[in-house]
């Protein structure tokens, strides 16, 4: 009998890392089984300030992402691995990281097998990093694309850290998001390859000639070597270069996708649904029509953004920077003030108790706006709380919490517009939606559409779907 194709697909998202093993299953109308599936909590904020971008920077350490990723495919199945025929790679776009050439990993001894550790490799500077300043930002040359370009995109970082830091940059001769830099690692590739998901992430990228604007960018200064060489995503990248965690040397590896994308890949069954996610950011997103172009002008002010899905469509996209985060930083604070009263709670007990005092309390009047972060289209807006009336119980903050969440990405994209594209369900996906009642009651109630709710691992199982498809199986 055949062995049976197995695929893996690995999501590195900004709170957690997600690993999942698919098979094919010819009579399950979505034709795929998730075999087994794995997430490990990344903790990966640096832990001391940016000594170059100061408080407005986020940064996270690779060192505790890798940590993650190894420890998620220690917890997989040994026979299944060995199975693995195919590795889909997805991860939280806009960021990037800077490593040196031919030095980016060491393999060590990890027990089982050995892991990826990184090397000559900068801090990931992350899509929530606030240094480049709207001043800043109005100081850049015009991209010729239909993306503007915000605080957190790549070519925005490294203008900055041109303009404000240039010594850093010098160590390093590559860049890419964090999923491109696993993919580089794990093949051993000499240069980076980035899909136009990824690439378009950046800014400066223009989708319809599928290249960058690297004339725009030279004549700024831009260090353009540093931009990664494009290729379809889930195409074949390169093949593992030794045998990992039980996976035989030389099994394909895919061009990296944006988790947004292999989010909506996984759980989008019909073109009419829309997928709202929510994990630390959230986003709700819809396919437009074939043939769709996006005007090619960039607007900054528009909260709808128009990204590439895979053979030339595009998502229609309101892309929050006000998730999972929101109620992450919610938790934490309730924790920090349980201490600073002198007590102890951990968090996880936090998140399980405010669930349930929100389940309780079925409706509420206080109303707040959760935008701490601002937005893309409206950086210096920021949270609001209104409406308080004296019996202001932890159960009414809750809700109105995650009621704000999603009312704010509703004001971002309405119904009414969802409609217009030819919506007619609404699919839930993400960890902070899947382990939270309270946001999957106030989705319900806020779409007047049916919607159904995934799994906590769609990134990772849309990476590996798209390589089990084998969308595309040409070499790059
Ligand atoms: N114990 C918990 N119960 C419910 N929600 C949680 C819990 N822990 C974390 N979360 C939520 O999950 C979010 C992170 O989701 P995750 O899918 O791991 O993110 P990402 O894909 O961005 O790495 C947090 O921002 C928080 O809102
Ligand atoms: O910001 C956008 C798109 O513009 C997001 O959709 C994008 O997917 C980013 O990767 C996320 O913000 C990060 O993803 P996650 O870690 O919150 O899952």
């Amino acid at each position: 009998m055949a062995a049976r194709r197995i695929t893996l697909g690995i999501d590195l998202g900004t709170t957690s890392v997600k690993a999942a093993l698919l098979g094919a299953a010819p009579d399950d109308p979505s034709g795929f089984e998730v075999l087994a599936s794995c997430a490990r909590a990344a903790q990966a904020e640096a832990a001391a300030e940016s000594v170059v971008a100061g408080p407005q920077g986020r940064e996270q350490d690779v060192s505790r992402i890798l940590r993650a990723l190894n420890e998620c495919l220690a917890a997989l199945p040994r026979q299944l691995l060995r199975s693995v025929v195919g590795i889909g790679v997805s991860g939280q776009m806009h960021g990037v990281v800077f490593w040196k050439t031919g030095q980016g990993c060491e393999w060590t001894e990890g027990g089982i097998s050995p892991v990826l550790a990184p090397r000559a490799v900068s801090h990931l500077v992350t899509w929530q990093d606030g240094r480049c300043s709207s001043e800043f930002l109005a100081s850049l040359p015009q991209p010729k694309s239909h993306l503007s370009v915000a605080t957190g995109f790549g070519c925005a970082t490294i203008f900055w850290l041109l303009k404000n830091c240039p010594e850093f940059l010098k160590p390093y001769d590559a860049a890419g998001t964090i999923h491109d830099y696993v993919v580089a690692m794990l093949c051993g590739l000499p240069r980076p390859l980035m899909s136009d998901q990824n690439a378009a992430s950046w800014g400066y990228f223009n989708t319809q000639s599928q290249s960058w604007n690297v004339e725009i960018l030279r004549s700024s200064g831009f260090p353009v070597h540093l931009l990664p060489d494009v290729a379809e995503p889930g195409s074949v990248a390169g093949r593992t270069s030794r045998v990992w965690f039980e996976i035989p040397k030389g099994t394909q590896v895919g061009v990296a996708l944006g988790d947004l994308q292999a989010s909506v890949y996984s759980c989008m069954a019909q073109r009419t649904d829309a997928v709202l996610n929510i994990s630390t950011s959230v986003q709700l997103a819809a396919s437009m029509p074939s043939g769709f172009q996006p005007a090619q002008t960039p607007d900054p002010a528009a909260p709808v953004a128009y990204f590439p899905y895979f053979d030339g469509t595009y998502l229609g996209v309101a892309a929050s920077l006000n998730g999972g985060n929101v109620l992450a930083m919610f938790v934490h604070m309730l924790v920090q003030w349980t201490a600073d009263l002198g007590l102890e709670v951990e968090e996880s007990t936090v998140y399980s108790r405010i669930i349930q005092a929100a389940v309780q309390q079925t409706d509420t009047h206080l109303t707040i706006t959760p935008t701490v972060l601002g937005e893309r289209h409206l950086p210096d807006q920021l949270a609001s709380v209104t409406r308080i009336s004296p019996d202001l119980s932890l159960g009414h903050v809750a809700r109105a919490l995650c009621r704000g969440i999603v009312h704010n990405l509703l004001s971002m994209l309405p119904v009414r517009q969802l409609q217009e594209w030819g919506v007619q369900r609404v699919v839930g996906s993400g960890s902070a939606l899947s382990r939270n009642e309270v946001l999957k009651q106030e989705v319900q109630r806020a779409f007047p559409l049916p919607v159904s709710f995934g799994q906590d691992v769609d990134a990772a199982v849309g990476a590996a779907l798209v390589m089990l498809r084998g969308n595309s199986q040409k070499e790059s």
